[in-house]
């Protein structure tokens, strides 16, 4: 369909989602409709099977998932064209219809940003008049927990630190690459996967020049993962979001946007509050992590070193076509876990993780003078506070073996004084700020130290 006639859509609709319980394919229908006709999509989620036939009381609980899932995952589709209408398919509750208004808004901000397209800040659902049933409400908190993992830093110290704490954690993730596979071999763990399949159609509108952007890929991802945990009779998904992750990157027209949006703490507390609602699941989900900084949850990494010839945080390894193989080490993401985890581990062990020596290169001064707040905005990555950056900086401008690396000397030089001193009284290393870890995890953290 030519951009043109994209761009004159009016409306977003979920006309469909079927589940085969032969194969675990879930069919989620999409379709753009204006005045020039329809664009029809269609994503293909496969749940992995348990060994058992599911039961009804499981299958109607799961179907509950998967009508949020079906809601939430349509935004990749919604974004090609941005209509002004956003027609839901069936009732919903207040908590769900919060969580969906919040992902199409708050989690295409940085999208909405980028492409000067205010009105999707704006979005508000129509939702179908009527009411919902009321979901059976299901306890599954003592049972094993799902631990979604990432490949990254974030996911490896989250699931050593359930393993650790004694329980027994199940590693998932959703369309496992080599880094992911590879993560999940060192840990010797047996893991769950899910697979889901974009429409093709969406790479041939993008070629074409359709609106294009980030996404809350981590709602759609944590939907999937409840789904898996749901059908496998397993207890709570353990995410490895992090407290800065709820921090933005900017404002814009009075809205914030954050590139990791649906990795705060605002979309964790949406997404339990619909599912309890929507599906009746009184646990079904928190990060771990939520309460520590990047730099905490560095050092936490920096004690375990199973993973050091498989870990990789870039997302470039992570893209759906010509990925890295493992770090690209020039990216935002890769100076920041860099720099993040250099005060902790000896020199030669984060080169070898990484390798190369980023402070050693001085092409990389720009991008990290980024990082530290001396220009521009915090980039639109997963990257720490540029307080964090500031710490860890301040912690190698200390140690005989980063003191003098070409990097840190001129980073050292660039930073005001003023930095100097919030660097001195930053809390970086307390845990804080608002978390969902129920009691019975919430030592799960002291096990790794
Ligand atoms: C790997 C990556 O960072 N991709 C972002 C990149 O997309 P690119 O075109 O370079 O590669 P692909 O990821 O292969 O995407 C191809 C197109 O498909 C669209 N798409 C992808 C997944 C999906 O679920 N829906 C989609 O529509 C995508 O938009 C491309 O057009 O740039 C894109 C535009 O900014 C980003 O949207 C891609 O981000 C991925 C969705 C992704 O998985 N990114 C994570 C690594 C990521 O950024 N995570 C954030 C958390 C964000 C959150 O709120 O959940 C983080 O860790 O900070
Ligand atoms: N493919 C995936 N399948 C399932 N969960 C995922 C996947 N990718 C990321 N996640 C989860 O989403 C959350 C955010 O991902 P993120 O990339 O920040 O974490 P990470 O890979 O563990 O660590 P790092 O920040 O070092 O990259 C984490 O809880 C992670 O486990």
């Amino acid at each position: 369909m030519p951009n043109e006639q994209l761009r004159r859509m009016d409306a977003f609709t979920f006309p469909s989602y079927s589940i085969d319980f032969a194969t675990g394919e879930v069919l989620f229908d999409y379709a753009l409709t204006g005045p020039d006709g329809e664009q029809r999509f269609t994503e293909v989620i496969t749940l992995p099977l348990p060994a058992e036939p599911v039961p009804d009381a499981t299958a109607a609980t799961l179907a509950r998932v998967l009508e949020l899932l079906h809601v939430v995952a349509g935004v990749s589709y919604y974004k090609a064209a941005a209509p002004p209408r956003l027609v839901l398919p069936t009732p919903l509750g207040a908590a769900a219809v919060e969580l969906v208004t919040a992902v199409y808004t708050k989690g295409l901000a940085e999208y909405a940003y980028r492409n000067q397209l205010p009105h999707v800040l704006e979005l508000r659902p129509e939702v179908p008049a009527g009411s919902v049933d009321p979901a059976t409400p299901l306890d599954n908190s003592d049972r094993r927990p799902l631990s979604a993992v990432g490949g990254g830093k974030d996911s490896i110290v989250t699931l050593e630190a359930l393993r650790r704490a004694g329980l027994d954690p199940v590693p998932f993730s959703v369309n496992p690459n080599h880094v992911i596979v590879s993560v999940n071999e060192a840990s010797d763990l047996v893991p769950l996967a899910a697979r889901r399949r974009l429409d093709p159609v969406l790479f041939e509108l993008n070629a074409a020049g359709a609106r294009n952007g980030h996404i809350p890929v981590t709602a759609i991802n944590s939907l999937i993962a409840v789904a898996t945990a749901v059908l496998h009779g397993l207890g709570p998904v353990v995410m490895s979001n992090e407290r800065s992750a709820s921090d933005p990157n900017l404002v814009w027209n009075g809205h914030e946007i954050n590139h990791q949006w649906s990795k705060g703490v605002e979309a964790e507390g949406l997404l339990r509050a619909a599912l309890a609602e929507h599906a009746g699941l009184t646990e079904p989900y928190f990060s771990l992590l939520r309460s520590l900084s990047e730099l905490h949850i560095a050092r936490l990494f920096a004690e375990i070193d199973r993973y050091d010839a498989v870990v990789t945080s870039c997302n470039a390894a992570f893209k759906l076509r010509d990925a890295s193989e493992r770090w690209c080490r020039d990216c935002p993401k890769c100076r920041f876990v860099f720099l993040a985890m250099a005060p902790f581990m000896p020199r030669e062990r984060l080169t070898g993780i990484f390798g190369g020596d980023l402070l050693a290169d001085q092409s990389q001064v720009p991008g990290y003078r980024e990082l530290l707040g001396v220009d521009g905005h915090k980039p639109f990555e997963c990257v720490g506070e540029v307080e964090e950056s500031v710490v860890a900086l301040s912690l190698l401008a200390q140690q005989d073996q980063w003191r003098d690396a070409p990097v840190v000397r001129a980073l050292v030089a660039a930073l005001p004084d003023t930095a100097w001193s919030a660097a001195s009284t930053s809390d970086v290393f307390s845990p804080g700020g608002p978390n969902f870890v129920p009691a019975p995890y919430a030592k799960a953290l002291t096990a790794l130290t």
